[in-house]
């Protein structure tokens, strides 16, 4: 394969890229390395990829004659679509870099590859938050997804609408991906799990949200390696159309698969996990959930992905966080303490 990764030097796109990179796929990365969280970390990142020899852009999505000159230069045969505006309360103070990168940014590389003969299968990320308000759980891909929380969500809905109709005109192979609240080594400071490690260490006090009714709010947290896998699997199996062998060719394949852990864990056991692997008790403000987008919860039901994809996620949270424990520590220079298993 020869892939194209938007978002390369991000959190997923950067574990993606080297994963492809390690098993002989051909990769490209871009990324506009926007300053949302420390763009430092995006050059760190950059480095990984450069010592796999990962060749990474800087440049945006919605450049449309970079976009062109790179499809001219490079056949890909696929892209891994994972630039984007990431995070659901950030949209409350900069809604206009949702539209940029999610919904603008999106069509401009639609674009591009409708343009491209022959055209690459598109995997992209989607979001556990489409689900939105909805109450029956798990989430399955076919539950309702019509009552977004946040314009971060909406804009991961509008994609999957918007893909859809480049899939149906065009006959591009999509393929969507609903990540359910993704961490890691290397991930992202605006989350929970790594601002709570950083306010933990530094001796900072930590606000955990809770629901109506002080009920905990509780997410499906997904190992990043696992995410991979799914990300992986997609790539492997994003066919041109639905029909197979020389049989005549069915519609362009358009396919949308949660890629979750099953086991939704409450923020303050998370929080409980984080202070047995720092060896260090956080300073908690409780507050009830403010009206930012944020879900009471999230649960995948991935029983498409595991006939699909052969997706099996096998990293537990207590196991994932003290995997990102050990990299924070070594990464921000603390002394390494034996972490508790
Ligand atoms: N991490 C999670 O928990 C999670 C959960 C669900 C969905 N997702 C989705 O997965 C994808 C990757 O998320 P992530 O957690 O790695 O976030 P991230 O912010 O680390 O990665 C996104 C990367 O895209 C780049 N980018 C943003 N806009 C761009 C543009 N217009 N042009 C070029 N580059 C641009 C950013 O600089 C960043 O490096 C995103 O689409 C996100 O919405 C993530
Ligand atoms: O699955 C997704 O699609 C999303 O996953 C992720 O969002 P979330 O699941 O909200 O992760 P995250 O911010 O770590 O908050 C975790 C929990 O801690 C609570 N939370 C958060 C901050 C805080 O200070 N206190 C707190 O209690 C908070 O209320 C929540 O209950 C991605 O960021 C996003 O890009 C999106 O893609």
């Amino acid at each position: 394969m020869s892939v194209l990764v938007t978002g390369a030097a991000g959190f997923v796109g950067s574990h993606v890229s080297i994963a492809l990179k390690k098993r002989g796929d051909g990769v490209v990365g871009i990324d506009n390395f926007n300053n949302y969280y420390d763009p430092s970390l995006k050059k760190a990142r950059k480095n990984l990829l450069n010592l796999q020899n990962v060749y990474l852009i800087e440049g945006d999505i919605n450049d449309v004659h970079m976009l062109a000159k790179l499809f001219d230069i490079v056949a890909f045969t696929h892209v891994m679509h994972l630039a984007a505006q990431a995070g659901v309360r950030y949209a409350m103070e900069n809604p206009k870099s949702y539209v940029h990168s999610n919904i603008a940014g999106l069509v401009t590389l639609l674009e591009a590859c409708k343009n491209t003969n022959p055209q690459p299968a598109i995997v992209w990320a989607s979001s556990s938050s489409v689900y939105g308000l909805n109450e029956k759980v798990p989430f399955s891909e076919s539950d309702r997804t019509d009552q977004p929380a946040s314009l971060y969500a909406a804009t991961k809905k509008a994609g999957e609408e918007i893909t859809h109709t480049y899939n149906h005109i065009y006959g591009l192979s999509i393929t969507g991906l609903r990540f359910f609240t993704v961490y890691g080594p290397w991930g992202r400071p605006d989350m929970a799990y790594f601002s709570f490690t950083r306010n933990i260490l530094q001796g900072k006090p930590i606000t955990v949200y809770r629901g109506k009714n002080r009920v905990d709010l509780a997410r499906d947290f997904t190992y990043i390696d696992d995410i991979v896998k799914g990300c992986v699997g997609s790539l492997d199996t994003a066919g041109k159309s639905t029909g197979s062998g020389g049989k005549k060719r069915g519609p362009a394949m358009f396919r949308i698969f949660n890629l979750g852990n099953t086991s939704p864990v409450t923020v303050p056991m998370m929080v409980a996990m984080l202070e047995k692997h720092l060896k260090v008790k956080a300073k908690k403000h409780v507050l009830d959930m403010p009206g930012n987008g944020d879900v009471p919860f999230t649960h995948a039901n991935i029983s498409l992905a595991q006939k699909e994809l052969g997706y099996k996620p096998t990293t537990n949270l207590q196991t994932g966080l003290g995997k990102f424990v050990r990299w924070y520590l070594s990464y921000y220079g603390y002394r390494q303490e034996k972490s508790v298993k």
